[in-house]
């Protein structure tokens, strides 16, 4: 007997993954995306696990949830699914989202630019998809304020000492430092060391820093981490690996210091480190922003100018990539299957050991 059946359109923005669940609607509680949030948070992990885990699922997985719109003129909500746990927005999975409704016809495609307005639960994001015979050609994303809390902070990380890192929200919070700060190098072949120090300094962040949003104060934790190429050089590409952590970390379990790399540049990533490098005098507003992932693929950013929210000084950026639907699935749960919430083995979800 099946008891639950997801329809998905599978995609990626840049090589990260979205799964994106388009007959969701029914399965979240809520006036408001804050509240959407927080019920999927309190009553639906295991769903996000049957999503993103095995069988159905690998570590480089992200999922979204299409939800109905809640404000006046927006066209719909989203709910991110992370393996870190569900997240208010992610600049891939929204290129993800907007390339899947407007290729799959569930938003009409006009051409030669759509615009889509997404509600979130730390606000409304714009967005421009670039449309031509059928096809998204590329999707900017007007994501929601970006913010600096701290400015070389120092956190005292395991087996690496004090580290610098900047404290910033792109539409999750971050703490993002230098790789080379750690004697890394951004190189995909060494993603198992870039995953390790990740989940170490996210563990740090978890122990030693406060962060809330001054509009929503159930976003109140560092989400994921960012290891860049430092500060701007002249001719010099500036590039980044994204760490996703897992779940709970724990200090004394070294088994759950692992994460999976962000296979796009991480578009909230992105704007919080332009919100970072405006705040250093290192990006104009209005000046185009290269940032490559870990894999070579590029995000385009770009400030369109200042806002204050709260009591933080903030920064309106855009991020601009393309994304691809790669599939169509319909996911299910026999009543009789083993694993409900799905699983992982440490061979691959655990690589950092
Ligand atoms: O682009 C983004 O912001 C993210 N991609 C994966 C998780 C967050």
């Amino acid at each position: 007997m099946r008891q639950l059946q997801l329809e998905c359109i599978e995609a990626h923005a840049e090589g990260e993954a979205g799964r994106v669940v388009i007959n969701a609607a029914g399965l979240v509680q809520g006036a408001t995306m804050a509240e959407r949030l927080a019920y999927c948070r309190d009553h639906l992990d295991d769903l996000r696990r049957f999503l993103l885990r095995e069988p159905r699922g690998f570590p480089g997985l992200c999922a979204v949830l299409v939800l109905p719109p809640v404000e006046p003129g927006s066209d719909l909500g989203i709910v991110v699914l992370e393996q870190g746990g569900f997240t208010p927005m992610s600049g891939s999975n929204t290129i993800c989202t907007v390339t899947a409704v407007l290729e799959s016809g569930i938003v009409p495609m006009l051409e030669p630019v759509t615009r889509v307005r997404i509600d979130t639960a730390v606000g409304t994001v714009e967005t421009e998809a670039v449309v031509s015979g059928g096809k998204v050609r590329s999707v900017t994303v007007a994501n929601v304020p970006a913010f600096v809390v701290g400015l070389d902070v120092p956190l005292e990380v395991p087996t690496f000492g004090t580290v610098a890192v900047d404290v910033v929200f792109g539409g999750g919070f971050f703490v993002q430092a230098p790789a080379a700060a750690m004697g890394l190098t951004i190189d995909p072949d060494r993603g198992r060391e870039l995953t390790r120090a990740g989940a170490l300094l996210k563990l740090a962040a978890l122990e030693q820093l406060d962060v809330r949003h001054p509009l929503n104060p159930d976003i109140d934790a560092v989400g994921n981490i960012m290891l860049h190429s430092g500060d701007r050089q002249p001719g010099v590409q500036d590039r980044n690996a994204v760490v996703l952590t897992q779940g709970r970390l724990r200090a004394d379990d070294p088994s759950t210091w692992t994460g999976a790399l962000d296979r796009s540049p991480c578009g909230t990533g992105t704007c919080g480190r332009m919100a970072a490098l405006h705040a250093r005098g290192q990006l104009e507003i209005g000046e185009k922003f290269s940032h490559l992932s870990v894999i070579g693929t590029e995000f385009v950013g770009e400030l369109l100018g200042t806002t204050t929210l709260g009591a933080y000084e903030a920064v309106l950026p855009t991020i601009t990539g393309s994304g691809w639907v790669t599939g169509r699935s319909t996911w299910v749960l026999d009543d009789t299957d083993p694993f409900p919430a799905g699983f992982s083995v440490g061979d691959i979800w655990a690589p950092g050991l």
